[in-house]
């Protein structure tokens, strides 16, 4: 199963996640002043970050919406980067968060699981129910495509509907819990499921209460670094099993050396479980 190609990922290179969230403004002159097209230009920025990092890095992450800012040539960008992944025998992650109606829900899931988009993972949007979320399903039922839903995210205003008490407990684990239900049909031979969370870095006690609750979930961590998350917060989720992968995006691809980024990472994070 995919899942279990990610948690062996981790557990050979550290559970890092490196965001290929692509800017204009973070593409070096050399490439930008170039004669190419804004496809080739933001595909030789990936390309470049990816050579420097693949052989550390679990996974990769696409925002979308940097892609879709570009319009047809973003996406264009992204259909060749999520390419150029595969090739190197990396596993992606598109960060596409959507949330709809059955109907729609199952077009989302051919556009992102098949053709031109196709990735190994998505995040989904769980705020319209299951029937929103279990379209996706039949993609999960091959073992080789897995899900990441939103349970309690980086940003400062997830408190305002994620920590709202529901049935005496906050929102975020009831959510966590009809993941972990979600997911119990596609557990594979390492305990965790293609039905994963995302909870930011920056809840580092909420996380910690997540996993003792859900066993089988393996979460995608983003908020690393730029929104202020770090190894530290992650020691007593990491401490009995690698049970998520990290993201970090400007941390890594704007700095100018992105392999050294990844490294420092690694180590910041792999040094509290000494
Ligand atoms: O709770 C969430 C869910 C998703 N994200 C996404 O992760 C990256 C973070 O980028 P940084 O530059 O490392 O801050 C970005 O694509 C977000 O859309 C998140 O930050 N928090």
């Amino acid at each position: 199963m995919i899942i279990d190609r990610l948690y062996e990922e981790v557990m050979k290179k550290g559970p890092i996640c490196v965001g290929l969230d692509t800017r204009i403004e973070y593409i070096s002159d050399d490439i930008l002043n170039s004669e190419e097209t804004i496809e080739e230009k933001i595909f030789k920025f990936n390309k470049r970050i990816i050579d420097e990092t693949f052989d550390l890095t679990a996974c990769y992450k696409l925002q979308i919406a940097c892609y879709e800012a570009f319009g047809i040539e973003g996406l264009k960008a992204y259909s060749k980067t999520l390419k150029y992944i595969k090739e190197k025998g990396n596993i992606v992650i598109g960060d596409i968060k959507r949330g709809d109606i059955s109907s729609t829900a199952k077009m989302y899931a051919k556009a992102h699981f098949e053709g031109d988009f196709e990735v190994d993972f998505i995040t989904v949007n769980p705020y319209m129910g299951y029937d929103a979320i279990s379209p996706y399903f039949e993609y999960l039922e091959k073992g080789n495509k897995g899900l990441f839903v939103l349970a309690k995210t980086s940003n400062e205003s997830s408190k305002d509907f994620q920590e709202l008490e529901v049935d005496d407990e906050p929102l975020y684990m009831k959510v966590s819990k009809e993941i972990e239900k979600w997911g119990e049909k596609y557990v594979g031979r390492n305990g965790f499921s293609l039905i994963g969370s995302v909870v930011g870095c920056t809840n580092p006690k909420e996380i910690v209460d997540i996993s003792n609750t859900c066993k089988n979930t393996f979460f995608l961590i983003p908020g690393y670094g730029a929104q202020g998350g770090r190894g530290k917060g992650l020691s007593a989720l990491f401490k009995n099993n690698m049970c998520g992968v990290v993201n970090s995006s400007r941390g890594i691809i704007t700095s100018d050396n992105p392999r050294e980024a990844v490294l420092e990472m690694k180590e910041d994070i792999l040094k509290w479980l000494r």
